[in-house]
């Protein structure tokens, strides 16, 4: 397996340049933590590395080290597309390397090789109440998967550490391979008559997705899903998804668990859910004008919500402080696919409007848009219109850039994470007040 080789060869390389950066420059202090910066959700602290990806601020993300365009442009090809391969990007993410049109079929080869999910899987998803949030039956499925982790069994077994890896590697190419299924499944049972296509072996993994759920003759939907699960896989290491699963991967949780983890971080609405409730908001807009408002009536409800104590979904960031290029890549897609289409005029309008009044009272670090402000529109205008189902495929995407962290921490042999918490009193006495 190519990608397995690339990792084995790379791994002496990385292993040198942590050693010697603890072994020379162990005491070096790479930052100071202020009160403020521990009250407010650890904001900015520089707690980890991870070279998958990594956010600038005024760049947006570099998925080892190409930006959102670059990887849309360099990334092989899907067959018919524009759109690259998501295995292209699952080989990025896990050697580095732009892989050639060879290696990111091979993925997919493995891929649609592992891709069969265990009956028992569809039993637990069909055992709970209809009216289970599809995020909460997504992590539900792939916590179903765990005993079949080879990690798990693996470490019983007494397994090297510096195999770990190896296992970490099999079982995420294993879940993967299964999640657009998982998430067909999830799709057709809680919303429609339950029955999912077979998945056709001629299609790539994103679109196959689309084909499951009865859109094997939408390729422009089928494009949609190439470029979404390819430009929501990772946000560096320290969003809420991906810092969970490395957290509870820290403690040697296989993929499975860590995985579960990290989707149920990426189903608050403050994170991933973002993505429903900002289609939410949309249609609530429209609804409440029962049609496109005017500019006028558009600032007056923001304004109204704001004062209500409401955020408005899909503005903001806590790392961005320009607008997503994730967000900038659907709007072209939009531009070009849907340009008439109403919610998309809207989304148009809260851009061009919400930023300066968000940006009013000072208080919001990053006034513009991120990328779940235009998710939704563009499912919706291609009939996925359950808009609670939205968050499950950002979930789809998001498992390639956990995995592939969780891959390279054991690979890396890093340790358990075990920050430290004070108490209030501590810090009051730290800075005398008491
Ligand atoms: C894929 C993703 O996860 S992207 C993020 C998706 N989430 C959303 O879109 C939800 C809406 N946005 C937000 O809630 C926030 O902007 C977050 C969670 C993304 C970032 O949070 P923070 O880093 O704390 O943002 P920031 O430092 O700018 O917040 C400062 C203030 O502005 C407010 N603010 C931030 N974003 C918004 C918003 N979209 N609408 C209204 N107020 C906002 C905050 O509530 C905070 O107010 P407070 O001091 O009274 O509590
Ligand atoms: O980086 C973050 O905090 C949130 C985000 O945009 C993502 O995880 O995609």
């Amino acid at each position: 397996m190519i990608i397995k080789e690339k990792i084995q060869e790379q791994i002496p390389r990385w292993m040198e340049r942590i050693q010697r950066l603890k072994k020379e420059y162990s005491n070096f202090v790479v930052g100071e933590v202020t009160i403020e910066q521990i009250l407010s959700g650890i904001r900015g602290v520089q707690i980890s590395i991870s070279d998958i990806s990594y956010v600038d601020p005024y760049e947006g993300i570099r998925l080892r080290g190409y930006t959102i365009s670059q990887v849309l442009s360099l990334l092989p090809k899907a067959k018919n597309s524009r759109m690259p391969l998501a295995g292209g990007l699952y080989h990025l993410l896990l050697t580095g390397e732009l892989p050639s049109q060879k290696e990111a079929e091979e993925v997919e080869e493995i891929w649609r090789c592992r891709s069969e999910v265990p009956q028992y899987v569809w039993d637990v998803i069909c055992s709970m109440p209809p009216e289970t949030h599809p995020m909460t039956l997504f992590s539900q499925a792939i916590m179903a998967l765990q005993p079949q982790s080879l990690f798990a069994r693996a470490y019983l077994e007494g397994v090297q550490k510096s195999q770990y890896w190896e296992y970490y590697l099999e079982d995420s190419l294993n879940l993967t391979a299964k999640i657009p299924q998982i998430a067909a499944f999830i799709y057709c049972w809680k919303y429609k008559d339950g029955k999912v296509e077979p998945p056709d072996p001629n299609l790539d993994w994103s679109a196959s997705f689309a084909q499951m759920i009865g859109k094997g003759s939408d390729w422009e939907y089928q494009e949609l899903m190439r470029l979404y699960l390819v430009i929501h896989s990772d946000h560096e290491g320290a969003n809420v998804s991906a810092h969970t699963s490395h957290l509870v991967s820290s403690a040697l949780s296989d993929i499975y668990l860590s995985s579960a983890a990290g989707m149920n971080g990426l189903a608050g609405p403050l994170h991933g859910l973002a993505n429903q409730e900002c289609i939410r908001w949309l249609l609530n807009v429209y609804d409440h004008f029962q049609r496109l408002p005017s500019d006028e009536e558009l600032e007056g409800y923001i304004r109204n919500q704001l004062s209500a104590g409401y955020v408005i979904p899909g503005y903001g960031h806590a790392v961005l402080r320009v607008t997503d290029p994730r967000f900038t890549a659907q709007m072209e897609f939009a531009e070009q696919f849907l340009p008439q289409d109403p919610l998309f005029q809207l989304v148009k309008q809260v851009y061009r409007l919400a930023p300066s009044i968000l940006g009013e009272n000072g208080k919001i670090k990053n006034p513009r848009p991120n990328v779940d402000a235009i998710n939704g529109c563009l499912q919706y205008y291609y009939g996925v219109r359950e808009v609670d189902f939205y968050t499950v495929l950002f979930g789809v995407s998001r498992l390639l850039g956990l995995t592939a962290h969780a891959i390279w921490a054991r690979a890396l042999g890093k340790p358990i994470e075990r920050p430290k918490s004070l108490t209030t009193q501590m810090l009051e006495e730290r800075v005398g007040i008491i």
